[in-house]
C-alpha cells in the first residue's frame, strides 16, 4: 500500500497535501464558542450558502497554487468547516484529536477514508481525560506549541509531549472568556508563524508573557495586531509556501506587513465563516509539507 507520506515540521515549508473543510449540511447554528454565540444572538450568523462559497473560493486558490486538496465525506446535519481541530500531524504522524466539545467530537468519522491511506503505525491516539484540539497545536521545527485553553488540557499536553520525545514543547496558556472580543479559542486565534522568520501575534490573549516566542522569532520579527484584528482572526490566515499565504482579502494592513516582508498574499474572502470564530488555517490540515 502506498501510504501519504505524512510530512509536517512546521507551519510555512511548502504544501504538498491539505485536508480543506467542507460546508455542506451544516445542521443547526451552534453557540459553541463565544463569537458564534455574539453572531446567533444579533442575527448576524453566516449562512451555509455563504460559507460554502467561501470554502471552494479557498479550494480553487489552493489548487491554483499546486497543492492537493483532500475534503472529508459529508456527515449528516454536521459542521465539517474546521478541520484543523480534528486531529493534526507532527512530522510523520497523524495525531487523532480527543475534542473537548461534544458537538464537534464525531467530525473525525468525515475523515476515515482518508485516514485510511495513513500508515497505522504513524496513528497516535488520544487517551480519555486528555484533551487537545489541532487549532492549539504549533509545530515550529524541533519547537511544538501548545495552547492550553478551554479545548486543550494540560494532560493533552503532556500525553502529546510523552509521544515526540525529540520535540521541545512549550504549554502558552491563554486568555478564556465569555466576551467575544476578549476570548482566545485557540493558540492559531493569537499566533502563527509566517515567512522566513516572522510571526503574527497578539500577546494580551496569553495570561503570562510568551517567553519562548520572543527567544525563538526576536522582537523585531513579531507583526503585533490589536484586539480588533485579533477578533477578526489575523493570526488565522494560512501558509502555503515559505513566501506564500492564504488570506482574507478585507486584511488590509497584515497584507501591507506581509509584503513588505516579502510574502506574497493570496487573497480570498472568509470574512462570514470568521463569524464562527475560525479563518483559514483552523479551515485546513495540512498533511505534507515538502
Ligand atoms: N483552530 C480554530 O480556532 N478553530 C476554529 C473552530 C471554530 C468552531 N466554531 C469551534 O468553536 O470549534
Amino acid at each position: 500500500m502506498n501510504y501519504i507520506p505524512l510530512n509536517i515540521t512546521s507551519e510555512t515549508a511548502q504544501l504538498k497535501t491539505v485536508i480543506l473543510g467542507i460546508g455542506t449540511d451544516q445542521g443547526e447554528p451552534y453557540e459553541i464558542n463565544p463569537v458564534a454565540k455574539m453572531h446567533k444572538q444579533q442575527g448576524t450568523y453566516p449562512k451555509p450558502e455563504d460559507i460554502e462559497e467561501e470554502i471552494n473560493e479557498a479550494k480553487l486558490a489552493l489548487e491554483k497554487a499546486g497543492v492537493e486538496v483532500l475534503q472529508p465525506d459529508n456527515l449528516k446535519e454536521k459542521k465539517q468547516i474546521f478541520t484543523r481541530d480534528i486531529g493534526f500531524v507532527i512530522d510523520d504522524r497523524f495525531v487523532i484529536a480527543n475534542m473537548k466539545e461534544p458537538l464537534r467530537q464525531g467530525e473525525i468519522k468525515g475523515i476515515e477514508r482518508i485516514m485510511s491511506q495513513f500508515n497505522p503505525e504513524k496513528i497516535v491516539r488520544i487517551p480519555d481525560g486528555a484533551t487537545i484540539e489541532g487549532g492549539d497545536v504549533l509545530v515550529h521545527g524541533n519547537h511544538v506549541f501548545v495552547g492550553i485553553s478551554k479545548r486543550t488540557n494540560r494532560k493533552g499536553f503532556d500525553y502529546l509531549k510523552d509521544q515526540f520525545p525529540n520535540k521541545t514543547f512549550h504549554a502558552l496558556e491563554l486568555v478564556v472568556s465569555d466576551d467575544p472580543k476578549v476570548n482566545i479559542l485557540h493558540l492559531d486565534c493569537a499566533f502563527q508563524p509566517v515567512g522566513e522568520k516572522y510571526a503574527i501575534f497578539y500577546e494580551e490573549g496569553f495570561v503570562h508573557k510568551p517567553e519562548i516566542i520572543y527567544d525563538l522569532f526576536g522582537t523585531d520579527n513579531l507583526i503585533r495586531i490589536d484586539q480588533e484584528e485579533k477578533n477578526l482572526m489575523f493570526p488565522n490566515i494560512f501558509s502555503i509556501g515559505p513566501n506564500d499565504v492564504l488570506i482574507e482579502k478585507g486584511f488590509t494592513r497584515l497584507i501591507s506587513e506581509l509584503e513588505a516582508r516579502g510574502i506574497t498574499c493570496h487573497k480570498v474572502k472568509y470574512f462570514e465563516t470568521s463569524k464562527l470564530s475560525g479563518l483559514l488555517r483552523c479551515s485546513t490540515l495540512p498533511l505534507v509539507r515538502v
